[in-house]
């Protein structure tokens, strides 16, 4: 049977990237992208706004919800300092699978742990499964109407505390509005909009960055 997209968006990494080096597989993938085949990695554009969060704040323990191939992933934990704890959670086996090479090829594999299941079923386990106390960054890039249950979950474990910040994709394409609303209405946290576009495109997208101030 044909090869999905995430293979093929695999074999262009392995085709192109040098092992080992993550830089490589970040342009392997966004090459691929722009010029083969559009997957719905954060991209280039919203990356380098990821780049920067990242590197301002130095995060000892981050949560990315939705892995996809690892593009961000990848993105993410090639910035990291030495011992930080990276744990990324992805529903679709065939996704994580692909994610696992991705993430093997940039060599960033003790970096990041890979959980495959649900977030709603994660979630509440992450603290004893794992001895994670709270999150200092959490990228939010799965399913959008999945974004508000799983932030009020983190929040009832306590994985939310004073500092917190949440990064969210695609808050305006595909849309995240209850989400959205939920974070700027909210007197806890503290949030802005950055403009952006939809990966490899020209339409209008953004991340919405959200601190947490603390109940
Ligand atoms: C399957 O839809 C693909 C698509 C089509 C049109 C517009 C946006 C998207 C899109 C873009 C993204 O960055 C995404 N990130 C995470 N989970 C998504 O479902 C997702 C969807
Ligand atoms: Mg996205």
């Amino acid at each position: 049977t044909r090869k999905s997209r995430p293979q093929r968006l695999l074999k262009a990494v392995e085709g192109k990237a040098t092992l080992g080096d993550p830089q490589s597989v970040i342009t392997a993938i966004d090459h691929f992208c722009r010029h083969k085949e559009w997957a719905m990695n954060v991209g280039d554009e919203k990356g380098s706004i990821l780049d920067s969060l990242v590197i301002e704040l130095s995060p000892v323990n981050v949560l990315e919800l939705g892995t996809y191939c690892g593009y961000s992933t990848v993105r993410i934990a090639r910035l990291l300092p030495p011992g930080a704890r990276f744990i990324t959670l992805e529903f679709n086996p065939d996704y994580a699978a692909v994610a696992r090479q991705v993430i093997g090829w940039a060599g960033l594999e003790d970096k990041v742990q890979l959980v495959e299941g649900a977030s709603g079923d994660w979630i509440p386990r992450l603290r004893e499964h794992f001895g994670v106390q709270m999150f200092d960054l959490v990228f939010l890039d799965h399913w959008k109407d999945q974004y508000l249950p799983d932030t009020k979950q983190l929040e009832e474990c306590g994985l939310i505390q004073k500092g917190t910040v949440l990064l969210a994709d695609n808050v305006i394409c595909p849309g995240t509005p209850d989400y959205l609303k939920y974070v700027r209405n909210s007197p806890h946290y503290d949030s802005r909009y950055y403009r952006s576009h939809l990966e490899y495109t020209k339409v209008e997208d953004g991340l919405e960055k959200s601190v947490f101030l603390g109940f």
